[in-house]
């Protein structure tokens, strides 16, 4: 089990001591977990525990009070606008698909400035080769196919049905070919079928391509505990229980946690 682990590529993404404080209330406090070389790594909790939070601090949205991040090995301040070059992409709840643009070309603008050669010449903002351009289209009629939006790749965005977007959007955050995948509630909104499908395609991620770890920040309890290799679970910006999903859901906590919920929301 151990040697399969070693042997994944994929970041390696480390939080630590990450205090977020919005005025008097503390969203995030003193979190800390890793997500391993093609592990999948799940955040669930309660609502209000913080996971929005966590994933804007991970992307570079928000600035936490205290605590850093490193990216393999290396500390890492993540800027929105620059996830792409350091090997990071996101896909986020609102699909933010660009309206003007077909599905294609959608998918193309994933690839921003890792259209160069790779992430690392983004990194140096090498300028963009015919030859970046064309594997960049390549990549992206590829995911068409491998995601099954061929009969889509010419539409406009709003006339899809609403599955069909979240597959467009997961295949504009994998046309860089990042080496870490931010995927925010990518199962909301979609039926059953779609669920089990999306759970497929998430735990083909560490082994496509180069290797992608992923970070998932979801609410569908069935589809984490399907996809995931490791759970983080927060209640009230805290990290109360951490490791793989079969000890997670018999934690007396979390189940504590959820319970609390519920009964507040009825
Ligand atoms: N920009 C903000 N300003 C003030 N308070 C905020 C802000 N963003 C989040 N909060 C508060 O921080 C806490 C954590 O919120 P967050 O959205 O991260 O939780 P969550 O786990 O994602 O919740 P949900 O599951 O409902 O989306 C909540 O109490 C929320 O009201």
């Amino acid at each position: 089990m151990v040697e399969e682990v070693s042997t994944r590529s994929g970041a390696h993404l480390s939080v630590e001591g990450v205090t977020v404080q919005f005025g008097g209330l503390t969203a995030l406090s003193d979190v800390g977990f890793e997500v391993r070389p093609g592990q999948v790594l799940g955040v669930i909790g309660p609502n209000g525990a913080g996971k929005t939070t966590l994933f804007n601090v991970v992307c570079g949205f928000t600035r936490p009070q205290q605590g850093r991040l490193t990216l393999d090995g290396q500390v890492f301040r993540p800027a929105p606008q620059r996830l792409v070059r350091s090997g990071v992409s996101r896909s986020l709840q609102g699909l933010g698909l660009f309206p003007g643009l077909s599905v294609l070309e959608n998918i193309v603008a994933g690839g921003g400035s890792a259209a160069r050669t790779g992430w690392w010449s983004g990194l140096l903002a090498l300028p963009r080769t015919d030859r970046d351009e064309r594997r960049l289209h390549e990549r992206a009629g590829a995911l068409v196919d491998e995601l099954g939006l061929g009969a889509y790749a010419h539409a406009q965005p709003g006339t899809l049905p609403y599955a069909v977007s979240k597959r467009v959007a997961l295949a504009r955050a994998l046309v860089s070919e990042p080496r870490l995948l931010l995927l925010d509630e990518p199962a909301g909104g979609l039926g059953h079928d779609e669920v089990l499908e999306l759970g497929e395609l998430i735990t083909s991620l560490p082994s496509r391509g180069a290797g992608c770890s992923v970070m998932l920040v979801e609410h569908h309890v069935d589809l984490v505990m399907q996809v995931c290799d490791e759970l983080v679970v927060l209640d009230f910006g805290r990290v109360i229980a951490t490791g793989v999903p079969e000890v997670v859901r018999e934690d007396p906590a979390v189940a504590e946690a959820y319970l609390g919920a519920e009964v507040d929301a009825s």
